[in-house]
């Protein structure tokens, strides 16, 4: 079969690659390729590459960096809470688009009783001055308040946010209990997030809390609507693919229906992040801070409470359809606002379930996997397609583990661990959701289920 040549062929030669590169962890040669899915007990992060993500030429140094609490690696799995503590400083990016309320949303945050003391990372693009909005923040009593203002966070100035949390550690470790990091308009959040794996001395000391994005309800759907030159992201749909809460702001600007209707939209993009809709960002702390998005212990909420997700207060007819009690299917959700691009007129016949916009595909499945079948398919899986696989989420069973084994990751950034030992009469379930560009989701199922027993 020339597709399982072709898949051996480029997962041995990534492994011939991170092989050579002399990092300090071990690969057990002949159980595994690329050891993704492993029986030790501690957390392993692993960054494939050190580019992100439009370089066409991927650079294979294959950093495995332990978190900074973490047990020294051992291949006893007797240990049944494998995850250590963590108590690094979180840190909340707001992203959103210009104008959907993020300035709002902060000083709402700045200014609520919550006893935390939050230091606050401002970047607006090429805006030297502080705005108004800002100076109220510091007013409102944020502890730390720096400014990005040399362009655009998610390019230039990455080495800059880093300098400043470095610094902000440095200096004033101990009195801020939060980090926010509220993000130009444009910026597509994906190398924000990475820059918390990337640099050894961030990932140490601060852990990504999450990924809030603010929707304006008013003027969203024109955002999502925008078709863009090929190979340029639309911001507007990548913001929320990364999310890990949206928010749904400016209500009070439209009619229900229409709110209805992206929030509908949001959820195909996105079928992980919980939702709600607000009118000047007024939510609950607890929704936008502390939110763990990131935490392997959480991924089983995460995945979970599908139908939950939308917090509001009146009632809500859910006319889509949902299938939680099979325990054998997968989700797909179509984000229409790709299906008008003329380019694609040459894929209609070829396969329903291969979406070319950004979309959540969630496996959802029985039984136990093959822990060598299981490393290669995700190896290659990342290894192929890790630009187009924006985050996922799983929790898998895994032949001969006795925990459940949790993993989470953003393109080519993979956490994993065996999490709590699975009950006697606990029915062991696999559940995988990818969010990304161009899932297609019969072939993802497809693929994981050939790794069952
Ligand atoms: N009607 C209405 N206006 C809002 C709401 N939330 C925020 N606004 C207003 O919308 C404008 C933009 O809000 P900001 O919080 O500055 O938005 P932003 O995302 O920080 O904007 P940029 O920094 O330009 O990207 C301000 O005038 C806010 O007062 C809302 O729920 N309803």
């Amino acid at each position: 079969m020339p597709s399982l040549a072709l898949r051996s062929d480029v997962a041995s030669a990534f492994f011939g690659l991170a092989y050579r590169n002399p990092k300090p962890f071990t690969f057990s040669l002949q159980t595994t390729l690329l050891p993704l899915l492993r029986r030790t007990t501690t957390t392993t992060t692993y960054s494939l590459s050190a580019t992100f993500p439009l370089t066409p030429a991927r650079r294979f140094s294959l950093a495995a960096t332990a978190s900074a609490s973490a047990p020294p690696q051992s291949d006893d799995s007797d240990v049944s809470t494998a995850i250590p503590p963590d108590n690094r400083i979180p840190a909340t990016i707001i992203t959103g688009f210009l104008g959907s309320g993020k300035t709002t949303l902060l000083n709402h945050i700045l200014t609520a009783e919550h006893g935390k003391r939050i230091a606050v990372i401002e970047n607006e693009f090429g805006e030297v001055d502080i705005d108004g909005s800002l100076v109220a923040a510091k007013a409102a009593g944020a502890e730390d308040i720096m400014m990005l203002n040399n362009g655009c966070l998610c390019c230039t100035v990455r080495g800059d946010l880093v300098r400043m949390i470095s610094e902000l550690v440095a200096k004033k470790k101990g009195k801020f209990d939060h980090i926010v990091i509220e993000t130009t308009g444009l910026a597509n959040p994906a190398p924000i997030i990475q820059t918390f794996y990337a640099e050894e001395n961030i990932f140490n000391e601060v852990k990504l809390d999450g990924v809030v994005t603010l929707v304006d309800a008013k003027h969203a759907g024109f955002h999502l609507d925008e078709v863009k030159p090929k190979g340029v992201v639309n911001e507007a749909v990548e913001q929320i693919a990364y999310a890990d809460r949206i928010i749904v702001n400016k209500t009070d600007l439209v009619g229900e229906s229409d709110i209805a209707s992206l929030v509908q939209r949001i959820k195909n993009i996105n079928g992980l992040a919980h939702l709600k809709r607000t009118e000047y960002g007024k939510v609950n702390l607890d929704y936008v801070l502390g939110i763990g998005g990131f935490d392997l212990e959480r991924i089983e909420n995460a995945i979970n409470d599908e139908d939950a997700k939308e917090d509001h207060g009146h009632d809500h007819s859910h006319d889509h359809e949902h299938e939680h009690h099979d325990h054998d299917h997968h989700h797909h959700h179509h984000d229409h606002s790709h299906d008008h691009k003329h380019e694609h007129h040459d894929h209609h016949s070829r396969d329903h379930s291969h979406d070319p916009g950004v979309s959540s595909v969630s496996i959802v499945c029985e039984g136990s996997l093959d822990l060598e079948k299981a490393n290669m398919w995700l190896g290659t899986l990342l290894l192929d397609r890790s630009e187009d696989i924006y985050r996922m989420k799983g929790l898998l069973s895994v032949q001969g583990m006795d925990e459940r084994f949790v993993f989470q990751g953003v393109h080519d950034i993979f956490q994993g661990s065996p999490e709590r030992l699975w009950g006697p009469d606990e029915p062991r379930i696999n559940k995988i959701v990818f969010i990304g560009k161009n899932l297609d989701a019969k072939e993802l199922e497809k693929g994981f289920k050939a790794c069952l027993l």
